[in-house]
């Protein structure tokens, strides 16, 4: 498990002012939800996490790490999953390890027996085992987000990061995938931070939510003071009425069945 720590992060692009100030600590096995309109900033700041992009002032930190650059140790996980259509889950998944052997290597599925384990495994945490010779493109838009899941985990990351993993997925499809990155966090003893737009989502699967609204924090906190008042800070002038999922469509979702409470507490 590992601790972030974000200290006085500031992102630009020229004049635009994707993050301002920004700070706050997660703890170890915490699954965060970062919330905010379009252009909020989260993007820029998972992306900063992640070590892809360089703050224009202050440092993140993670174990106490200032992050540098992309690091093994840190998955990020995409709206659009980039898997490769053609190729079975199975496939997809052991392409995780590319971190650790070559394009080659991958391609011809040589990698060693403990990565093919790592791979059936990573398909196992996301309940998609069974399909594991299922070409990907056969798949529903859920199942391949849960593949895309699958092969950060190869990676055997500590940090997961995941940016609007649920956006272009139905109310149903959105709440699985979103119920499988919870319970692989607890399951794998992960740190998670998800971008999420859909307000009942979040609501329901975060156990601790950052708000931001135009690049700055405006909410850091539980799921018991995410009120309404907070809600219209993070979103303005926004209409949320749509970010909202009917009570019907989460139905039947309000647990889930290795134990973790619905409102996103720990084990
Ligand atoms: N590479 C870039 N170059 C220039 N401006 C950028 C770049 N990336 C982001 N921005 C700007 O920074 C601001 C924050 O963008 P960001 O993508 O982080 O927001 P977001 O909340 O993730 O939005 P969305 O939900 O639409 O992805 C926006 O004004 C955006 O146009």
């Amino acid at each position: 498990m590992s601790t972030i720590t974000v200290d006085g992060v500031t992102k630009r692009f020229g004049d635009t002012v994707a993050l301002e100030d920004v700070s706050f600590e997660i703890d170890e096995g915490e699954f965060t939800i970062v919330m905010g309109v379009s252009g909020s900033g989260k993007s820029t700041l998972l992306r900063c996490l992640s070590g892809l992009l360089e703050p224009t002032e202050g440092e993140i930190y993670i174990d106490g790490e200032p992050v540098t650059g992309t690091n093994k140790n840190v998955a990020l996980i995409f709206q659009q999953h980039n898997l490769v259509g053609q190729m079975s889950a199975y496939a997809n998944a052991l392409t995780g390890s590319l971190s650790r052997c070559s394009l080659v290597e991958s391609v011809l599925q040589l990698q060693d027996e403990e990565e093919k384990y790592r791979a059936l495994s990573a398909l196992e945490t996301v309940g998609l085992v069974d399909e594991s010779q299922k070409k990907v493109r056969q798949m529903s838009g859920g199942q391949q987000q849960r593949v895309g899941i699958a092969r950060a985990l190869v990676q055997e990351p500590q940090v997961m990061l995941a940016d609007e993993p649920v956006s272009s997925l139905d109310p149903g499809s959105a709440q699985e995938v979103m119920r499988y990155l919870r319970e692989t966090t607890a399951e794998r003893g992960l740190t998670t931070l998800t971008s999420l737009h859909q307000v009942n989502i979040a609501r329901k699967f975060g156990h601790r939510f950052i708000g931001l609204h135009d690049g700055q924090k405006v909410f850091d906190g539980y799921r018991d003071d995410l009120t309404i008042d907070v809600i219209d800070r993070i979103y303005g002038d926004i209409d949320t009425e749509g970010m909202f999922v009917s009570d019907a469509e989460t139905a039947g979702e309000s647990s889930s069945p290795d134990g973790i409470e619905a409102d996103g507490g720990r084990r």
